[in-house]
């Protein structure tokens, strides 16, 4: 992942990616599909590059360029590794997270002619938010590109302040662990408009109003309960993080809104450039350091003890030398996880809106054991 990583700061054109996350049936497929369509629509079209990270998804209402179920069959792994659903899934995930070197090589042979990149993630959210591979693909993702997250949140479902402030909270979770530009996508606003979530983002006091009319709040004895004094704490504290979000209302179903989306996208790269590259930058440097302290200690030790071996074993030492042609030995001991770059089927340009049977022609895979 060098090459890519080092790509982030670059002053070549580079893709903005989206990473979108959200609870279960928060519509974040139909989301990405209506953000699909629209970029597609514009003129000149500006096909997204479209990425699928759902092994168990039974169809995606819109084409992919490179699916994790062409890679990865998720059944297969269940099978074969006696697992449940979410543990295939995870481990679905990390099979192909070995492999995401190679998904970022292509998306950079890309980088000059696609603007957005679009990732789709596992409807069991936190399969993707608190997995190893989760964290791996946003950063190794992140170091490469400039990103955002865009979390997509059921708005006719949080309209109560309990299911709003939960909502609320897991965002927060997200925010803090990837430090990546982060935009609060309503969805749904054809059922309900998002005007009540702005007003409690911005105004706690009618968050707070809000709390204290609404049903379960009280005790028999007409106090507060323990959740309600929980969730007007909370308030307060998400205040701040609130200060460090975009929010927009969407409509997926008809497309309201979806231009706002872009204008925040657009506004997080320059967020990414201003906030997230100099942190990166500054951790890699001060990663790569340590590391290579650690290099050069170890690198001393081994010179001392080899030199020490010598003093003692003349003989063994003349035969102790480095032969070049072992290197030409094929060394390659990679999985047998194959990527299908689908940009040639049906593409660019030729944009076919359909819902795609699952593919089933991997049964044949013998998956390695995970570590
Ligand atoms: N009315 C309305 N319904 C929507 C909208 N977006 C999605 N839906 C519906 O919400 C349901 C869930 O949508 P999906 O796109 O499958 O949600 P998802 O988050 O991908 O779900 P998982 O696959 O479980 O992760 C579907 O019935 C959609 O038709 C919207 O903007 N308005």
């Amino acid at each position: 992942m060098e090459n890519a990583s080092s790509s982030a700061s670059s002053s070549k054109k580079q893709p903005i990616v989206i990473i979108t996350i959200g609870m279960a049936g928060a519509g974040k497929s139909t989301f990405v599909q209506r953000i699909n369509s629209y970029l597609h629509a514009q003129d000149p079209p500006k096909p997204p590059y479209v990425l699928n990270l759902d092994p168990a998804v039974t169809h995606v209402p819109f084409e992919t360029n490179i699916d994790i179920r062409d890679t990865v069959n998720y059944q297969e792994v269940m099978k074969q590794y006696n697992l449940g659903p979410n543990g295939g899934i995870l481990t679905a995930l990390n099979l192909f997270t070995t492999k995401f070197d190679q998904v970022l090589g292509l998306v950079e042979k890309r980088s000059e002619t696609v603007d957005y990149v679009i990732l789709d993630t596992p409807g069991q959210i936190e399969i993707f938010t608190w997995s190893a591979s989760g964290a791996i693909i946003t950063d190794a993702v992140a170091s490469s590109f400039p990103t955002v997250i865009a979390y997509v949140i059921d708005t006719p479902r949080s309209s109560s302040p309990a299911t709003f402030m939960s909502n609320m909270l897991y965002a927060c979770s997200i925010l803090y662990k990837t430090k990546l530009p982060f935009i609060l996508v309503f969805n749904k606003t054809d059922v309900q408009p998002h005007n009540f979530a702005l007003e409690w983002m911005q105004d706690f006091e009618a968050f707070q109003a809000a709390l204290a009319t609404h049903s379960g709040t009280r005790d028999s004895e007409g106090e507060p309960t323990y959740m309600n004094s929980l969730m007007n704490s909370m308030s307060l504290v998400l205040d701040e993080f609130y200060k460090h979000l975009k929010a927009v209302g969407v409509s997926s179903m008809t497309g309201d809104g979806i231009r706002d989306f872009f204008a925040a996208v657009d506004a997080s790269r320059e967020e990414y450039e201003k906030d997230y590259l100099p942190e990166l930058e500054r951790a890699r440097a001060a990663r790569d350091q340590s590391l290579q302290a650690v290099k050069d200690d170890s690198l001393n030790r081994l010179m001392k003890d080899l030199e020490v071996d010598r003093a003692k074993n003349p003989d063994a030492a003349k035969l102790d030398r480095w032969d070049p042609a072992e290197e030409e030995e094929d060394d390659d001991d990679d999985l047998d996880v194959n990527l299908i770059d689908r940009s040639d089927d049906a593409w660019p340009g030729n944009y076919v809106d359909i819902t795609r049977a699952r593919r089933n022609g991997e049964e044949d895979i013998n998956w390695p054991r995970p570590a």
